[in-house]
């Protein structure tokens, strides 16, 4: 497909379903990939990047199978079966990749991760370094610090501090397979940790299949030897893919009610909506669904991001329609995504009219509204780039969003959704 147009849309008056979270689809098969027996994964999130986890579980050794009840997962109960050296390309899954780090040290055998060439410029040494200090032998075979990385050695377990100021996945990655380690895991993050709240997602699933973690006061991790409780777990819904939903009120104005979310939810981008009601929208909860409503102007916001990366795009988008300036602090570990997202949000923003600054030393970006118009958008890849040039599409009308199928990353449904609603 060569692009698809966008058009403008006034006064919505809207209803749709969140796809499953992609976050929780990935720690779910990743816990029930390691407990012994079978769980069924219900309500997963079928995209480009969760299917690469079932095929590199697969690949070592745990069988997983999509059946109309969601994902059977047969776990290995921390031991998998000998299959020789492997190579799995994780295509541009951050996730995936950072996550099959450490679990591969469960692997008998060598496993070197690669990916996608933008996946071979997103950063892994940090995690690899620590891994090292637990038990894992670790070989580089292009650039020191990125993969393809070669992985072997085994879980030993202990105390390891790490720089997670780049991402938050280091962590998750060290805690998800922690239980099997010989000896108790502790954590230690050192400084600032990037997307923090994908912690609590980890946390929160590894807990559902029945392991124990303790936080500590200073931030760190504590994990004691044990096993994952094989289980049928169900997905929620995905806060992230809903923000473009959400966004398409605060742009066109009136309503959209997005189903299948969880009001309880600790997915760190539920701010999203917050953002959009501190910008002038009212939002309202009901027991599965959030509502976004804007009937008045939209005004500039000042927020921190630093725990909510994956909305900074959609909320750039919403901003450039505002009658006031948008800061965004806490963005300087998005120069680490799917792209440059720094460099993606400026293009982006000033491609349709808008004022864009990004200061360096405070990681944070400024927008600022403009004329708003049509223009043609390369995501370059990145899926969010491609939602959030929609969406300003459906305000500013003319906007092209070319290779429109990179939306498969995490929302392959995205484009149907539109054309269902008449957008
Ligand atoms: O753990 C996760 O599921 C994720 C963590 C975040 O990455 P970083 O921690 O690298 O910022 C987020 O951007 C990504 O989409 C999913
Ligand atoms: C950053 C993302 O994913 P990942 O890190 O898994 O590639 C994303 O989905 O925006």
């Amino acid at each position: 497909m060569d692009g698809i147009v966008i058009n403008r849309h006034r006064d919505v008056d809207l209803t749709f379903s969140a796809p499953p979270s992609k976050s929780y689809t990935h720690r779910a098969l990743f816990c029930a990939a390691l407990a012994d027996g079978i769980s069924i994964i219900e309500n997963p999130l079928y995209s480009g990047d969760t299917e690469v986890t079932c095929r590199a579980l697969g690949q070592l050794g745990v069988r997983t199978e999509r059946t109309a009840d969601g994902i059977i997962v047969d776990g290995c109960g921390g031991v998998m079966p000998p299959g020789g050296d492997v190579t799995i390309d994780c295509e541009g899954s951050g996730t995936s990749l950072r996550f099959l780090a450490t679990f591969a040290l469960l692997y008998p055998g060598r496993v070197t991760l690669t990916g996608s060439p933008r996946m071979k410029e997103r950063p892994v040494g940090e995690l690899t370094g620590a891994l090292r200090e637990i038990g894992g032998d670790i070989r580089f075979t292009e650039r020191p610090g990125f993969p393809p990385v070669e992985i072997s050695g085994e879980l030993s377990g202990g105390s390891v501090s790490i720089d997670a100021s780049k991402s938050s996945q280091f962590i998750s990655s060290m805690l998800i397979p922690a239980p099997y380690a010989e000896d108790p895991v502790d954590i230690i993050p050192e400084g600032h940790v990037a997307s923090e709240s994908y912690l609590d997602i980890t946390v929160d699933v590894m807990e559902k299949f029945g392991a124990a973690v303790e936080r500590m006061p200073d931030g760190g991790f504590h994990v004691p030897s044990g096993a994952y409780v094989p289980r049928d777990y169900r997905v929620e819904g995905d806060y992230s893919s809903a923000s473009y939903l959400f966004a398409i009120a605060a742009i066109c104005g009136g309503t959209v009610t997005v189903n299948n979310l969880n009001p309880d939810s600790v997915q760190g981008d539920t701010a999203f909506a917050g953002a959009l009601a501190s910008m002038g929208c009212r939002v309202t909860k009901d027991a599965g669904s959030v509502t976004v409503t804007r009937k008045g102007p939209l005004s500039g916001v000042d927020i921190d991001m630093s725990s909510s990366p994956d909305t900074v795009q959609t909320l750039a988008a919403v901003a450039v329609f505002a009658d006031s300036p948008t800061r965004i602090t806490g963005v300087s570990h998005l120069i680490y995504k799917e792209s440059d997202r720094i460099g993606a949000i400026g293009r982006m923003v000033e491609g349709c009219g808008a004022g864009f600054e990004y200061n360096d030393n405070e990681g944070e970006i400024v927008i600022t509204p403009g004329k708003i118009h049509g223009f043609v958008l390369d995501p370059v890849d990145d899926h969010r780039t491609a939602m959030s040039g929609a969406v300003i599409g459906l305000g500013a009308g003319g906007v092209t969003i070319k290779d429109p199928e990179c939306v498969g990353k995490s929302y392959p449904g995205f484009w149907d959704e539109l054309r269902r609603a008449g957008l």
